[in-house]
Formats: structure tokens, sequence, C-alpha cells
């Protein structure tokens, strides 16, 4: 239940926490204890070198001022629930462009299954549609594609430099990793400046992306936080926190998502009467999946949960315990605590599978999640008094963008099991392999590949 290991690093213990009642302990009843994220676990800060109080970006920003500052930016202008219809005209634009992109391969194969790569194709249709959130429906597919790139060559960099992060001896040892790794930053800012600036310069003559959606780099341009040796005095962000809270949005949102959609269709894969009862629902509905017609599937929004309870996409949440305050929260007596404090990782795919929360918890079961089930009423992020999963973390640093990130999720596995049945492949073994590897997103070990087949032609 509860864990002490030493972090890789040899720095800093880890407490691990795998138990949901100790969870709501720390982060619901103990807020204030434990609020921000150990900070010399986060390669940014490393590579950036950046004093504590210089962390740039939501993540990484200790409570306080300028957190709320960016964090209401954030939530104010898209990821409140009243703004998340200006996300529409978006969505279903890489939503058509992904079944038309699958179709047109079902009809160039005559009709006969195609064997995809699920996360192949999710990734290539939902990073665009995130990149035009960020910077405007006006960026190129070049710039998207680049952005792509780089992103993933950061996210496999991650993984890698978790093993030297910290220590000067194991950097040296891993010192072209390293170097590689310093380069991001460069190369993130050579990307996203030019795209910022051009911004800067025209974006009160181009009319808002997406139907009323005012893309993200925007709101960052106009906003003013609290100075960092005076909170009463504001100042805009600086070119290193634009690209570094840019560089978290595109890399917060389209791996958890494409994580999330892919667990799903593994399961709509492997239980094929799961994957009818979504259709059923999918096909009682006429005309574009709009988020109010999606928001009244109920099963489909069962699925959605049942995938995220099993297979978070985030593995690991991390909260720095910098005193005994925070080691009492979780559970750890003040004793063991060194004075370098330590770090607490709540195992979030283990609170999920909790035997005592959960009948069967290993099993993939949406209809638990249905009227009358146990999972009835339990919301993305838990409220006070309980928690029986948390994919979006819980407490003051909870993930603000569950809500979109679930309405993306649910609207692009609709539309696919509309168009399209998806089976596993016959050939190449034809099997689903559910294992999982924890590293930056949780992901499965085995890409999902399925056999695609058309259903029917739309008008
Ligand atoms: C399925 C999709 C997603 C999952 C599973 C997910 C999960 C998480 C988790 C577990 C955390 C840590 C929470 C904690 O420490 O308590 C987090 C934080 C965060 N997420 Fe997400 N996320 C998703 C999508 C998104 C999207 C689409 C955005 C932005 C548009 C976003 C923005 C953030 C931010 C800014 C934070 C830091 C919050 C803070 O420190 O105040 N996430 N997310």
């Amino acid at each position: 239940v509860l864990r002490r290991r030493r972090a890789s690093d040899g720095q800093q213990p880890i407490i691990e926490i795998c138990d949901p009642v100790i969870a709501r302990r720390a982060l619901m009843d103990n807020a204030d204890a434990l609020c921000n994220r150990p900070l010399n676990l986060f390669p940014v800060a490393l590579v950036s070198g950046r004093r504590r109080r210089h962390s740039d970006n939501i993540t990484s920003v200790p409570y306080g001022p300028r957190w709320r500052a960016l964090r209401c930016t954030l939530n104010a202008a898209i990821l409140h629930p009243s703004r998340l219809g200006h996300m529409e005209p978006l969505r279903l634009e890489a939503m058509d462009s992904l079944v038309a992109d699958l179709r047109a391969r079902c009809c160039r194969g005559g009709g006969e299954s195609e064997i995809v790569v699920v996360r192949d194709i999710l990734n290539a249709a939902v990073f665009p549609m995130v990149a035009r959130t960020c910077f405007g429906s006006g960026v190129d597919d070049g710039h998207v594609r680049a952005m792509r790139d780089l992103l993933q060559d950061f996210v496999l960099a991650v993984d890698g430099a978790k093993d030297f992060a910290g220590s000067k001896t194991a950097k040296l040892l891993h010192w072209r990793r390293w170097r590689r790794f310093l380069a991001f930053r460069g190369r993130q800012a050579e990307l996203f400046l030019p795209l910022i600036n051009a911004r800067r310069r025209d974006r009160h003559l181009i009319r808002p992306s997406g139907g009323g959606l005012t893309p993200y780099v925007d709101l960052l341009l106009d906003v003013r936080v609290p100075d960092d040796d005076d909170d009463a005095a504001l100042r805009p962000l600086t070119d290193d926190e634009l690209v570094s809270l840019l560089s978290e949005f595109l890399g917060a949102g389209p791996g958890t998502m494409v994580s999330s959609m892919e667990w799903t269709l593994a399961h709509l894969v492997l239980q094929p009467e799961v994957q009818t009862n979504v259709r059923r629902e999918v096909d009682a509905v006429e005309g574009a999946l709009s988020e109010t017609r999606v928001r009244q599937m109920s099963y489909l929004r069962a699925v959605v949960m049942e995938s995220l309870r099993l297979h978070p996409p985030i593995p690991i949440l991390l909260r720095d315990v910098p005193d005994q305050a925070g080691a009492a929260a979780v559970g750890c007596p003040a004793t063991v605590l060194p004075p370098e404090g330590a770090r607490a990782h709540f195992n979030l795919g283990e609170i999920g599978r909790d035997k005592n929360s959960w009948t069967d918890p290993d099993v993939f079961r949406p209809e638990r999640f249905l009227a009358g089930g146990e999972g009835e009423g339990v919301g993305l992020v838990p409220g006070p008094k309980e928690i029986k999963m948390m994919p979006f973390g819980a407490g003051r640093r909870a993930c603000p963008g569950g809500g979109l990130a679930t309405m993306h999720v649910r609207s692009f596995v609709a539309a696919l099991v509309r168009e399209f049945e998806w089976a596993p492949p016959r050939s190449s073994g034809g099997g689903v392999d559910l294992t999982e590897v924890d590293g930056f997103f949780k992901v499965m070990k085995t890409p999902l590949r399925a056999a695609v087949t058309l259903r029917r032609q739309r008008g």
C-alpha cells in the first residue's frame, strides 16, 4: 500500500502510494502540504538550470499567484465547459479527415479489411488539431509535422533521461544523450518563436480559428503574470516562458488522448459485444457527431471511463514532500524524512484497480459506470469524499484538461466505430497484447494493429 524506495538517481527517497484512501487523505485533506511537483525531476528545469522560482509552465510553476494566473488563462478561454463548443469545428474537421483517410485506404484495398497501426493514424489526426488550438488555423502542415516530430523526440528523450536525472556521474556517462536533450530547448525555440512572432504581429488582423476559438498563443501574449520579485507588479511572459507553455500544451494533449483512444479501441477489438453496444448508441444519432450528441451517449462515456480506470495515460502522479507536514500527509513518519525531502509517487494504475473499490478490478466492464453500477457518479476528477480512480489527478494540481480531452476521445471513438468495423488482424499472429509500458505515458507495449473494414458509405 505504502511503498518506500529510493529514486534511481539516488537523490531523494520515493514514497509510492497505491491506496486510494491514502491518496484521498494526502491530496484532498492535506492539499496545502502537497501542492507542488518535485522540480528536480523535470528535465525542462534541469536543462534550463533555472532556479525554482523561475520555473515556467503550469506543471512546474510552484503553487501561488503565477500558477493561478497561468492556469486561469488556460481554463477561462479554452478548457472551461462553456468554451468547449468553440473547439468543435476543429475536432469535426480532424475526425472527418481521419475517416476519409481510412475510408480511402479501405477502398483502395478493394473493400477488404485494411490492417492499420492505430497509434499512427490517431497521432496523425490528433496532433494537427491540438497544434491549431495553440497557433490558430493558419499554421501550415510543414510546421505541424515539424512540431510533432520534435515533441515525439522529446518524449523519447525524457523517457531515456529518467535514469540520469540529477546525477552528475550519470550525466557524464550519458553525455551524448544529455547533449541531445539539451538541444531540445533550442530546437523548440527555433520552431515556435517565428510562429509566436507572426501571431504577435498579425493576430489583430486574423479572425479567430475554429469558429470563435482564440488560439492559446494569443491568450498567452495578452496575459500578465505577477513579477518574480514583486507579486503586485505584473509583467508579460518572456519568450522562454511562451515556448515552455506552448510545449506543455502540445505535450500534454495529444500523447494522453492518443493513449486513451488506443487503449479504448484495443478493448473494442477484443470485446466485439462492447463494440456492438457502442455502435448501437452511435447509430441512433443522425448527422455530425456534435458535442451535444456525443454527451448523450452514456454507454460510450462508460467505455471511455473504464479505459481510463484501467489504463490511466499518465501512469504516475508526482508530489514534492518537502517537510514533515508533507510526510504526515502521505502517512510517512516524519523521522524517516531526510533533510532533502522526498517525492511522493501516486500510482494511478493501481489506484484505479483497487479491489476494495471495484469488483473484478482487472476486467474491462463498462457497465459498472452505468446507472446502478458501482462506478455510477464517479467523475473525471474525484470529489472530496472518496477516490475510486484518478486518471486526471486530484486536488489543487488536478488536470484542467479532462473535460476537453474526454470529449475529444469520445468523439473520435464514436466516429471510428460509426464508420468502420474493428477486429484483430487475422494475419501476423492476430493477437492484441494488453501489456503496458510506463514511460512518459502509459502506452501499449505492442502498438495496436487492427483490421479495419468499411461499414457503409455516408452521404
Ligand atoms: C486523456 C487526457 C489527459 C490525461 C489522462 C491527463 C492527465 C493529467 C494528470 C494525471 C495530471 C497531473 C494531475 C495532478 O498532479 O494531480 C495532469 C496535469 C495537467 N494537465 Fe492533463 N491530462 C490529459 C489531457 C490534458 C489536456 C488536453 C491538457 C491541456 C489542454 C492538459 C493540461 C494539463 C496541465 C496544464 C496540467 C498541470 C496542472 C497543474 O499543475 O495545475 N491535460 N494531467
